[in-house]
């Protein structure tokens, strides 16, 4: 069925013109092999990077044709980065930011339009998994609308999405009118995520190609009003996915989260690099489960060589952001649906949580004001 199927959409697919309206698409060899599995179809077509807003009917023209095929019930497709010949996108990351330079074709990030009514886009992404980057988006967002700006979170960590267990919310968000659905809502937070449009039992090779598409229906065709900031969890590492993602974005800048040991820096490190080749500003690290703070006595235990982040963020010149002890209400609050900023909002992990909220926020104005970015002043009401 499965094989009937993907040759019945190369057949379809023939009908789509190139990128310059000779030949089509699948004889140009631009379809990459084509993924289906209970009637849901997923491909991408490589273009030119710098041409892929301009190909956005292209996208969907494929779209269309292949979800008229007998048996398709969905189909997602991506515009992918033609590779340069030669180039080395996996070659090893210098230890330190390298100057600088112009980015190499193939990193050359297409225009990305703003999405309306959404001031400003901010990534939290780690090197690695675990790290505790959900629960520090979660709160991050929750005490920037304790600061008293407009927040909405997008869940973009396809591998394992946890925003809707940590905001409480669950079940598929509905359509508006049209093609647009409606944000489901948690603390006040309006809230997508990849786990509602991606069944839980989707295999992980096919989230992959779910993503870009995924992604850009996630903010561009969802209701989310007039946000001060959309803050999206990345999915961990550094990785081709969140290298595309984070091209796909129109980003304002990102926020690093690490914890103290030397192997997950080593990871935030190359965090930092991807950023900065898609010319992202980072507006900081935040250190993660930075010491132990104990329940019976109250006592800090920095066991696990703390500080390492605030060393490593001023030797690369990111801003640090903050530490957050590693404490069992932290986890029990987050598990629980109840992160600590609604759960003790007057405590002291939530004020840690407002502090770097406002930090990231001044880090936004400061990267908009930059000459470099070149983008006029804004004014969080
Ligand atoms: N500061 C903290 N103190 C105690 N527990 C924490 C802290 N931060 C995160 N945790 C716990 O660590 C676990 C992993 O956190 P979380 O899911 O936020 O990490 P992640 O980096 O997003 O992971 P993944 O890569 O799986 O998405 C969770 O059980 C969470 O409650």
């Amino acid at each position: 069925m499965n094989e009937s199927i993907k040759s019945a959409v190369m057949e379809r697919l023939r009908q789509i013109k190139g990128p310059d309206l000779e030949g089509d698409i699948v004889s140009l060899g631009l379809v990459s092999d084509v993924f289906v599995s209970d009637g849901r179809v997923a491909f991408s077509i490589t273009v030119p990077a710098e041409r892929a807003q301009e190909l956005e009917p292209l996208r969907q023209a494929a779209e269309k044709v292949v979800k008229e095929v007998d048996g398709v019930q969905n189909a997602m497709v991506a515009l992918t980065a033609e590779r340069a010949p030669g180039a080395a996108r996996n070659a090893p990351q210098p230890a330190a930011p390298a100057p600088r330079a112009q980015p190499a074709r193939e990193e050359q990030a297409p225009a990305k339009p703003g999405v309306p009514g959404i001031r400003h886009i901010v990534a939290v992404a780690s090197g690695k998994g675990g790290v505790g980057k959900s629960t520090t988006t979660a709160n991050l967002a929750l005490a920037m609308a304790a600061n008293g700006l407009r927040v909405g979170v997008l869940d973009a960590d396809i591998y394992g999405p946890s925003v809707p267990r940590l905001f409480n919310v669950s079940g598929r968000p509905e359509a508006d009118s049209g093609r647009v659905l409606k944000p489901l809502v948690g603390y006040g937070i309006k809230v997508m995520s990849m786990g509602f449009m991606v069944e839980e039992e989707t295999p992980m090779i096919w989230r992959g190609p779910m993503v870009i598409s995924a992604l850009t229906q996630m903010l561009r065709e969802v209701a989310w009003g007039d946000l001060d900031v959309l803050v999206v969890d990345m999915p961990p590492g550094t990785g081709d996915a969140q290298l595309t993602m984070a091209q796909q974005v129109p980003l304002a800048g990102a926020v690093i989260v690490s914890t103290p040991q030397d192997l997950a820096l080593i990871d935030a490190r190359k965090g930092l690099n991807m950023f900065k080749r898609v010319d992202v500003p980072v507006l900081g690290i935040v250190e993660n489960m930075s010491y132990f703070l104990c329940p019976d006595c109250g006592g800090r235990h920095d066991i696990f060589g703390h500080g390492g982040a605030r060393a490593e963020a001023e030797r690369l010149s990111v801003p640090f952001l903050g530490e957050i002890p590693l404490t069992m209400k932290i986890r029990e609050t987050s598990d629980a649906g109840t992160p600590i900023v609604v759960s003790d909002p007057e405590g002291a992990m939530a004020e840690i949580y407002k502090d770097i909220a406002t930090k990231v926020v001044a880090g936004i104005q400061r990267s908009e004001n930059s000459p470099e970015r070149g983008a006029p002043k804004i004014v969080f009401d």
